[in-house]
């Protein structure tokens, strides 16, 4: 407790809406009421684009919050914000507060450490993205309701039948730029930017004008015009088509596998990402976010104290018991072996069909190579919006796939050099 006698306060700045948001706000309460010393007080701040940028701003005045929970878009950036974060892996040295980081499973605590193995930020909410479909849907058009197509022709075949059964949306996306491009380049071992996707430095140029790119982004483009795919939206706008019944086929964050749950009033399955006839396919990459530790502004450090508060509580919400609820009511995924390992022995995966598919997909294939192992690129907030944006302009038929593609090629490697530039030192 602080010298006043009551517990020391913690700020935790959040992007989920609900049903995930008010889940993870019960995790600070359940810590909160399970000792006195520290009082965990969360906040949701908007889109996770929106929650980042309300942290910088709130560090530059000297506001910022203890936690903030941050979208692993935003991880080139905090990696190199210097003062700003305070790295897992030195708040654990100092506090002496023990969590066992080698429980963190592979894609996730890679993502989220530097080149020598030091995790930076607490991994939590990790998912990745799946295919959703509507069974009720599939059933009307003749489609087998217990398979979906591995491939993106059987998807292309799919969609076809479903259209013709006079379902107005075969298939949509959320998270354009994540699921259509970032995922799509990892499972086909295709490389999205030069170094090892930034993982070997800032000094990176993307390489969005490849032929699978330019084939996908071009069939894209033509399964919108011939009314087999609906563009939902920039980011996570399109997560509500899949749920309300309109559309056949979704592809989002497992993270969503919760709000379908409450929401889908027909049956429905989930699946993994299709990838093209002759590839032998990778693993997915991780998104969903993790928790970075932020100091309070440029001249105001925190106390030790205050660091074992939220160590303790990085401990809590990753503890085997805690993790595993919150996978099982969430679709996140289990960032810890042994919150996977207590899942499977309450049968969570037996009872639940279908929910280890993010597991599987992302641990499938072997050791990550340097194109599935994920991406950091600095700036990569603003890269993503440029890429929807372009995707955008072919999709409302102002410029070809390939047009579009040298675009955000050549304005994303500006941000990337602007980037460096400002980060240089860091
Ligand atoms: O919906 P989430 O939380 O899994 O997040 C999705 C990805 O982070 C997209 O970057």
């Amino acid at each position: 407790q602080a010298p006043s006698g009551q517990p020391i306060e913690l700020q935790f700045w959040h992007g989920l809406t609900p049903p995930a948001g008010p889940q993870l706000e019960q995790i600070a309460t359940d810590f909160n009421a399970s000792q006195n010393r520290y009082k965990v007080v969360p906040s949701f701040r908007g889109s996770y684009a929106e929650t980042v940028v309300a942290a910088i701003a709130a560090f530059r005045a000297n506001t910022a919050p203890h936690i903030v929970q941050m979208f692993e878009v935003g991880t080139g950036t905090m990696m190199t914000a210097g003062r700003a974060v305070k790295p897992l892996h030195e708040m654990l040295a100092e506090t002496g507060v023990a969590i066992d980081t080698r429980d963190f499973i592979g894609p996730v605590a890679g993502y989220y450490s530097t080149a020598d193995g030091r995790l930076m930020a607490m991994p939590f909410n990790s998912s990745t993205a799946i295919a959703f479909y509507n069974k009720d849907m599939f059933q009307r058009a003749g489609l087998d309701t217990n398979t979906f197509p591995q491939t993106w022709e059987g998807v292309e075949q799919a969609m076809v039948k479903l259209k013709a059964a006079g379902i107005a949306c075969p298939m949509t996306t959320s998270w354009p730029s994540w699921v259509m491009v970032e995922e799509l380049l990892a499972i086909h071992d295709v490389p999205l930017a030069s170094r090892a996707n930034g993982f070997e430095g800032l000094n990176t140029e993307l390489n969005l004008t490849n032929p699978l790119m330019v084939k996908h982004l071009e069939n894209l483009v033509r399964w919108q015009r011939d009314g087999l795919f609906r563009y939902g939206g920039r980011d996570s706008t399109a997560d509500p088509l899949f749920s309300a019944g309109e559309c056949a086929i979704a592809f989002g964050s497992s993270g969503l596998r919760g709000r379908i749950e409450r929401e889908a009033r027909f049956q429905w399955g989930a699946a993994m990402l299709p990838y093209y006839e002759g590839t032998t396919p990778r693993n997915s990459i991780i998104g969903g976010a993790a928790l970075w530790s932020m100091n309070r502004g440029p001249s105001n450090t925190r106390s030790t104290e205050e660091w074992r508060g939220v160590a303790e509580f990085f401990r809590y919400a990753t503890s085997p018991a805690v993790m595993a609820k919150w996978h099982q009511d969430t679709g996140y995924v289990p960032v810890t072996r042994a919150a996977y390992e207590l899942s499977r022995s309450q049968n969570y995966y037996a009872r639940n069909p279908g929910a280890d598919v993010p597991i599987e997909q992302m641990l499938r294939g072997g050791e990550p190579t340097a194109n599935s192992r994920g991406i950091r690129l600095g700036g990569f907030i603003e890269i993503r919006n440029i890429v929807q944006e372009e995707m955008e302009r072919a999709f409302q038929g102002g410029q070809t796939a390939q047009q579009s593609l040298a675009n955000m090629n050549t304005r994303g490697n500006q941000v990337l050099r602007n980037f460096e530039r400002t980060n240089r030192n860091n």
